[in-house]
């Protein structure tokens, strides 16, 4: 396993924010324009789930109450998935993670240094008011009022802490995410443009 990761070309990003931010609404939009590997931790704890495996029905349970799940099950399929795709991809763009401290510091032991971490930042009353709605259509299991508040809380405890962690490295970019989609874009674009 160690020696496979060491050969991959990898270039990472990160992207950073609390639920309904708009990560995974702007990974998109840098997936379509850039043909980075988007890998969304939520999206691979939610493919883990639909699996109906026995890991998964432990994932499920963890992730209706809005909690975290165990740090290592999250990196190892991270890291499954980077490998599955080291041959063809450009650059990896990691979303949903690190969700605290710790995983950051696992991440960076086991992978390596991300080249920046995109932030995009919305008020809490902006971004309950987005999961509400889209919890009218997505049937993600909790985009539900009393979950999303745990999210919210759980965010700003343990995941503000790790873009505090970053900026001490000044990757961080900070985006205001309140303002129109397109809007929000054209600073990421920029943001990636001036690594180059
Ligand atoms: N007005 C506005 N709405 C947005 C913006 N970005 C996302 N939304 C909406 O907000 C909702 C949440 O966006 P997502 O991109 O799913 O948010 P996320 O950060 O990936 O959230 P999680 O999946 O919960 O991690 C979606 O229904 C989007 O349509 C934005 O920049 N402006
Ligand atoms: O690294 C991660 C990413 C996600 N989750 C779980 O998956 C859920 C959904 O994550 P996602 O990133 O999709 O949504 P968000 O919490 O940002 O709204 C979270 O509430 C957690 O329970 C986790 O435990 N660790
Ligand atoms: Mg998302």
């Amino acid at each position: 396993f160690k020696n496979t990761i060491k050969t991959i070309k990898y270039y990472v990003l990160l992207m950073s924010g609390g639920p309904g931010s708009g990560k995974g609404t702007q990974c998109e939009k840098i997936v379509a324009k850039y043909g980075y590997t988007h890998l969304s931790s939520g999206d691979l704890l939610r493919a883990e789930v639909a699996s109906g495996s026995e890991r998964g029905k432990q994932l499920q349970a963890i992730m209706q109450k809005g909690e975290l799940v165990p740090l290592d099950t999250v990196l190892d399929m991270i890291k499954e998935a980077m490998i599955a795709k080291a041959d063809v991809s450009k650059g990896y763009l990691i979303d949903g993670y690190p969700r605290e401290v710790k995983q950051g510091e696992e991440f960076e032991k086991k992978i390596g240094a991300p080249a920046l971490l995109l932030y995009v930042d919305a008020k809490a009353e902006t971004m309950v008011k987005r999961l509400v709605k889209r919890g009218e259509t997505s049937g993600r299991a909790d985009d539900n009022e009393e979950t999303i508040k745990k999210r919210l809380d759980l965010y700003y405890k343990a995941t503000e802490p790790v873009i505090a962690y970053y900026e001490k490295r000044s990757i961080v970019r900070k985006i205001n995410s309140e303002l129109p989609v397109d809007e929000v874009f054209a600073i990421v674009e920029k943001a990636i443009d001036e690594l180059k």
